[in-house]
């Protein structure tokens, strides 16, 4: 896979893409993300070829509510990846190529992931204990609520990267799989349960999660714990705060629900609006969000310095995002988890926990443990 190839597959329906027509410029060009994308998008007027069957799922353009001015079947999209890091560069383009399929794709059945002798943890597990527990003594003194800390697992990996986007393209039931081509060969790929914002025309939809239990335990006693319940719903404030400046109708349930996802059970809230003013565009619903504290903490700032001090590695595109968005604005964007990184040399994946004053730095660890294993679990059933 190679820079422009990108595989976003979510419940609605498949969207794939090949080749770069043009790039979104790096933020050293000046304006928004979301200003620069649309004015790449703008630049590839007319026809992309799409080999796929007319898509009526929502996925790409054309499968809008007609809430917006969708140019129809075959507009350009812009798609990709957006780090972690506000400074970073995002690897955005307009594909040559797009095909959406309206099937969704086959359920996989994640494998049991077996963590490979030569693979190696950053932190280590006692590492990572400790970051736990210094994050812990830093909210119990009333410096933040809550940080998100991560570790990763790298596991050496010199082979091709087919394989690895044919097993993540069998789906994912309980969310949204995605491969992207980057640049030097790399690609990044995951199955992410978190939609951080879609629109469609009008609508908003937005499905924040934070607070998770093993899949084998009863998902009441997560919806029961009042950790998670405080975890989480940090997030859904964050979240229906930077909504809230753009919609005149705001709906924020106020009981979460658990959902499934893959191994663990997530406590997720399904918060739904309507655009005041339809220009607003799905990226910059989605930039404006970005990071919420489901990736970061809270207050934001504070937790970005947290989590600067304590994590030993760059997170690139991990916890960044990753989806695609129309001319007319219209677009989905997913939270870039339960990801890895293959560079020729490496799968390296992630996974982070939210740490709040009642973590248990066992616990944390465990749940990163079950994390790094979802997409390890995917690609050992091929
Ligand atoms: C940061 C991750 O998950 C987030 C999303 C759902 C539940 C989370 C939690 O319970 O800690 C995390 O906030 C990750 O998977 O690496």
């Amino acid at each position: 896979m190679s820079i422009g190839d990108f595989l976003f597959a979510s419940p609605r329906g498949t969207l794939r893409a090949r080749g770069v027509r043009r790039a979104v410029p790096p933020a050293c060009d000046g304006g928004t993300l979301a200003e620069r994308a649309a004015n790449a998008l703008r630049a590839c007027p007319g026809d992309q070829q799409s080999d796929g069957p007319s898509d009526r799922t929502g996925i790409g353009p054309g499968g809008g509510d007609g809430g917006g001015d969708g140019d129809g079947q075959g507009a350009a999209i812009v798609a990709g990846a957006v780090p972690f890091a506000a400074d970073a560069d995002p690897c955005l383009f307009v594909p040559r190529e797009i095909r959406r399929t309206t099937t969704p794709p086959p359920a996989p059945r994640p494998g049991r992931a077996i963590v490979p002798p030569d693979a190696r943890y950053v932190p280590t597990a006692d590492a990572y204990a400790e970051m736990v527990r210094r994050a812990v003594a830093r909210v119990r003194a009333g410096d933040l609520d809550k940080v998100v800390l991560a570790r990763s697992l790298a596991v050496p990996y010199a082979g091709r990267t087919e394989p690895l986007v044919a097993a993540m393209s069998a789906g994912n039931p309980d969310g949204y799989t995605f491969a992207v081509g980057l640049p030097g060969g790399r690609l990044l790929f995951g199955v992410s349960p978190e939609l951080l914002v879609s629109r469609r025309g009008r609508a908003v939809a937005a499905r924040p999660m934070a607070g998770s239990a093993p899949r084998d335990s009863d998902p009441r006693e997560l919806l029961a714990s009042a950790k998670d319940r405080h975890e989480h719903a940090l997030v859904v404030q964050a979240v229906a705060a930077a909504l809230a400046p753009y919609c005149d109708e705001l709906s924020v349930p106020e009981c979460p629900t658990p959902v499934a996802a893959g191994p663990l059970w997530h406590l997720a809230t399904a918060v739904s609006g309507r655009l005041a003013d339809p220009a607003t565009t799905s990226l910059t619903l989605a930039t404006s969000l970005h990071p919420t504290p489901a990736v970061c903490g809270t207050p934001t700032g504070e937790a970005l310095r947290l989590v600067g001090e304590l994590e030993p590695f760059d997170r690139g595109f991990y916890t960044g995002l990753v989806g695609w968005q129309d001319p007319a604005g219209d677009g989905e964007w997913v939270i870039c988890l339960r990801c890895a990184l293959a560079d020729g040399r490496a799968l390296t994946f992630y996974a982070g926990a939210g740490i709040v004053a009642g973590s248990d730095p066992a616990a944390e660890l465990a749940e990163t443990d079950v994390k790094l294993s979802t997409a390890l679990g995917v690609l050992v059933r091929h």
